[in-house]
């Protein structure tokens, strides 16, 4: 059902934005990086010789600006003034409550150049994409290690969607008796840093590539979380997965592999755990139909053609299967999270 904060569109438009999606992208980009956002609020609206002058840029293009930006509905005109949207003033802000510039800076940096090589990802099944993105290994996510400022970005809108995640997560699910929790392919560390703090004393090892666990590592400071999270560098499928902890997180990994790779380090982690122990799998998903929702097509599509070139937004009913045939006794299945997310637990 339509709300007062929904945008109509006409199917023309719909499409316009399709197939000029790139030129709506570049709008949208060119606004934050000018600041024309910002402007607009600190100074109460701007008319077309106001915003030339703020953004040091010439009328013409300035004009050019704001009508792509007014088109999409992103600004709007109030007694002859551009103002901000109420859109604009809850995401595109940088001190709006869910700012999105890190993901509009990585889709920018890291995933739009790659993109163009969707349809021959599709005809090969490999993320041929990833040859945007020089260095060593066949993910992106090692390519990335020799790519700091890149790395930089990526973990940028990484950690600020886990942080989001992360937030449901904790109020849905009760991790109380946990004591020692392993954080497989942990990034950032952000999920492993908001179960420390929820949790006083629980213990975490955040499991990642060499260069990732350093950068994790830098993010603490607080001498108690210090003490209680530690880092391991390794391998998800060559090396040996730390023992002795009771809860294995997978968050935000299954997204990236095969079934059948899901299947191998979802055993792992069982072989890991001791008897009692469980394997959370948490991430991003599609509807257990295929048709939806539109997060799971796009994150979908940048799997296939850079991250991996096997993975996607995996359905619910697809994770417990995997949890399943990993040997898994009992797999229980939590749905109704927001931000297209699923959390399916694996009973050792
Ligand atoms: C999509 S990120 C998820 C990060 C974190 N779990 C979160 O939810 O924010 C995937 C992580 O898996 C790590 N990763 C990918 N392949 C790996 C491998 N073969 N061995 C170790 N870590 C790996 C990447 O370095 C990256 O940090």
């Amino acid at each position: 059902m339509a709300t007062e904060r929904d945008i109509t569109l006409s199917q023309a438009d719909y499409l316009r934005i399709l197939i000029h999606g790139t030129t709506a992208f570049e709008l949208l980009r060119t606004g934050l990086e000018l600041e024309l956002f910002e402007r607009l609020e600190t100074d109460g609206g701007l008319d077309v010789p106001g915003v030339a002058t703020a953004l040091g840029v010439p009328e013409q293009p300035a004009r050019v600006l704001l009508l792509g930006l007014a088109g999409l509905r992103l600004i709007e005109l109030r007694e002859g003034r551009y103002v901000n949207t109420e859109l604009v003033r809850a995401k595109l802000l940088r001190a709006a409550p869910r700012y999105l510039g890190a993901l509009i800076d990585v889709q920018d940096r890291v995933i739009n150049a790659a993109m163009g090589e969707l349809s021959e990802a599709v005809r090969k099944g490999t993320n041929v994409g990833l040859r945007h993105i020089d260095g060593p290994g066949s993910t992106l996510y090692e390519r990335l290690g020799a790519h700091p400022e890149l790395q930089h970005v990526f973990y940028a809108n990484m950690g600020d969607a886990s942080r989001k995640s992360i937030g449901q997560f904790l109020d849905a699910y009760d991790l109380s008796d946990a004591r020692r929790v392993l954080d497989l392919g942990g990034g950032d560390g952000s999920n492993s840093i908001a179960l420390a703090t929820r949790y006083p004393g629980l213990e975490a090892t955040v499991f990642d590539q060499g260069s990732v666990v350093e950068l994790a590592a830098q993010r603490l400071s607080d001498p108690d979380l210090r003490r209680r999270i530690r880092f391991h560098a390794g391998d998800l499928f060559t090396g040996e997965l730390p023992g002795g902890h009771d809860i294995i997180l997978v968050f935000h990994i299954f997204e990236i592999w095969s079934l059948e790779r899901n299947v191998e380090l979802l055993r792992r982690c069982r072989a890991a755990l001791a008897e009692g122990g469980r394997c959370l799998v948490y991430n991003f998903v599609s509807d257990d139909a295929g048709t939806g929702p539109l997060s799971a097509g796009f994150l979908s599509a940048y799997f296939l053609t850079l991250a991996s070139g096997e993975g996607m937004a995996y359905s619910a009913a697809d994770m417990e299967r995997a949890v399943l045939a990993a040997g898994f006794t009992r797999a229980e299945r939590h749905d109704g999270f927001g931000f297209s997310h699923a959390l399916v637990v694996g009973h050792r």
